[in-house]
């Protein structure tokens, strides 16, 4: 009985200690002078967060009522919200060993070993990953690309031809999630995929379900920020998840696991780990011919039974490769990263070309004037010096920018910003969309016009974040761009772009991990 009350205590001791802690962490930014909206006890903000549509829209309003700088609750995470841009340089560049880690959910993590990519790695792991992929974007190895990359433009060309003909309007941001898969397939690969007529292809309904599976979203997420404590516990529940799909690989066609097998994440890496195998049995002589983003990156590859080390201060050869785990990590990086993002700008541009015939007419004028091949083909300098295409593309991501959440830091050891204490585990998220259309940084012409000249003024260095900026910065921006010059090159130069019927309904935001149209409808008519 003494013993049965002694226990009741306790626990009643403990939920009110963490009834106090939560009331606690509800006053975090008003103990600190900060504005923002009120927090519910226990869920923080997330109740709010986890319910809008366009999360970036949310922040861009509070923004104008509580200021550049206001404080949002995780749960019983603290994340700074800032639209002050000397505050973001501070974090992003200036005090960057402070804030390396990008904020992801600890699902993105946990992962097993060495199976973390670029994207969700931290410190030093990070740091050695990057300075082995950064060469694989350099513009000796981008040089090589354009001729791939037309191959597949050549095939959505073909596919608009008979488009065009019909005359009726159509979505293009379609058929553009099909071209940048090929090309990504064929740049990352070295793989020839032709999703734009395999319609039914089940890499491509594989990679689209594995970006509808926003781990932000997904319930042991949740969990894990509201009950920070249970992580550890969460991260065995998603271990066994995975060991379950190896466990279902190695007996095959058991009636209940093949589902498990099917999750498109686990599906898709499996891929990639049979076209490595594959690769690794090339003989060496073809190995230095391929030019693929996964031959640069196996190359840099070591043995799989030697340990890598990530202290910075190894000199020896473990410090500078990767693990094969790493590689097919990265692929499936890059896959998500190179196709997604790619035809999401692709769908933008589409839209500002068919509703802005004026642009349409100046950026078709910079492409008639280049010097084409007898292949019909602009070659990588030519397309990296179109002036008016670069201005053009930058003014198309200032006012639709694509991937704000990625631009998520987290302190990984506490710091002083401009006068704000911030705790290590706090986060600092970027309001990109007050910064974009902040008159102070994009004036004195009206920054909600799309006026691509603006950006021959120079600007604060945080004004324009569509590709982030400091160290971790998007990897893959010179890749982007090429794609981008190229298709766009040859649509300008074959067809004039009008707007579909439903171009304005078609052109409504939903964000998710990217923010993005549901369609971009046009018609086409042939020069
Ligand atoms: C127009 C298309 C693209 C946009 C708008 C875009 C945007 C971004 C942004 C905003 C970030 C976060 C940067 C930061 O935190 O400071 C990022 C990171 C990254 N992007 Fe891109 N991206 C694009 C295309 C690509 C492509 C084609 C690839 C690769 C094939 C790629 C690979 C990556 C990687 C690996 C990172 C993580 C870098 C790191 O943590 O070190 N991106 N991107």
């Amino acid at each position: 009985m003494i013993l049965t009350i002694f226990l009741l205590a306790i626990t009643l001791c403990l939920i009110f200690g963490y009834i106090c802690i939560l009331k606690s962490r509800c006053n975090y930014f008003k103990q600190r002078g900060l504005p923002g909206p009120s927090p519910v006890l226990f869920f923080g903000h997330y109740r709010i967060l986890w319910s809008l549509p366009n999360l970036s829209e949310q922040l861009r309003q509070w923004t104008q009522q509580y200021g550049s700088i206001y404080g949002l609750l995780e749960g019983t995470r603290p994340m700074y919200v800032v639209s002050d841009v000397n505050f973001l340089q501070e974090v992003f560049i200036k005090q960057f060993a402070s804030f390396n880690t990008r904020s992801i959910p600890f699902l993105m993590k946990k992962v097993k070993g060495n199976q973390v990519h670029m994207f969700g790695a931290s410190g030093s792991t990070w740091h050695r990953q990057r300075h082995i992929i950064n060469p694989t974007f350099s513009t000796a190895k981008l040089k090589l690309m354009p001729s791939s990359i037309h191959d597949c433009i050549e095939s959505l060309m073909n596919k608009l031809k008979t488009l065009d003909e019909k005359g009726e309007q159509f979505n293009i941001y379609e058929m553009y999630r099909r071209l940048t898969m090929d090309v990504i397939c064929r740049c990352a690969f070295g793989i020839n995929m032709d999703m734009q007529n395999d319609i039914n292809n089940i890499l491509m309904r594989k990679c689209k379900l594995a970006i509808d599976d926003n781990p932000e979203r997904l319930f042991l997420t949740k969990l894990g920020n509201l009950l920070p404590f249970l992580i550890p516990i969460l991260h065995y529940v998603m271990i066994g998840h995975m060991l379950l799909g190896a466990f279902s690989r190695a007996i095959g066609s058991m009636w209940f696991l093949p589902k498990i097998e099917e999750l498109p994440a686990l599906w898709i890496l499996n891929q990639i780990g049979s076209i490595i195998n594959t690769r690794r049995q090339v003989k060496c002589d073809d190995k230095l011919r391929q030019v693929d983003l996964l031959q640069l990156m196996l190359n840099a590859t070591i043995s799989d039974d030697i340990k890598i080390t990530d202290d910075l201060n190894d000199k020896s050869i473990a410090s500078k490769q990767l693990h094969k785990e790493e590689v097919i990590a990265n692929m499936l990086l890059f896959m998500i990263a190179g196709y997604d993002s790619v035809s999401t700008v692709l769908a933008s541009c589409t839209y500002v070309l068919a509703t802005k015939n004026n642009i349409q007419e100046k950026l078709r004028a910079e492409i008639d004037e280049q010097e084409w091949n007898d292949d019909n083909q602009l070659s990588y300098d030519i397309i990296m010096n179109m002036s008016y295409m670069d201005i053009f593309l930058r003014e198309v991501l200032r006012m639709y920018p694509i991937a704000i959440a990625a631009t998520k830091r987290e302190c990984n050891m506490t710091t002083i910003v401009n006068g704000h204490k911030i705790e290590k585990g706090v986060v600092i998220q970027p309001d990109v969309l007050s910064i974009h259309y902040d008159r102070n940084l994009w004036g004195p012409e009206d920054p909600n016009l799309f006026i691509p000249e603006r950006h021959h003024t120079k600007r604060h260095p945080m004004a324009y974040l569509s590709f982030g900026a400091g160290p971790r910065g998007c990897v893959g921006v010179r890749f982007a761009f090429m794609e981008l010059k190229l298709c766009l090159s040859q649509l300008l130069r074959n067809y004039r772009i009008l707007p579909g019927d439903n171009i304005e309904q078609g052109f409504k935001h939903q964000e998710t991990f990217l923010i993005q149209p549901n369609a971009v409808y046009i018609k086409l008519e042939k020069r």
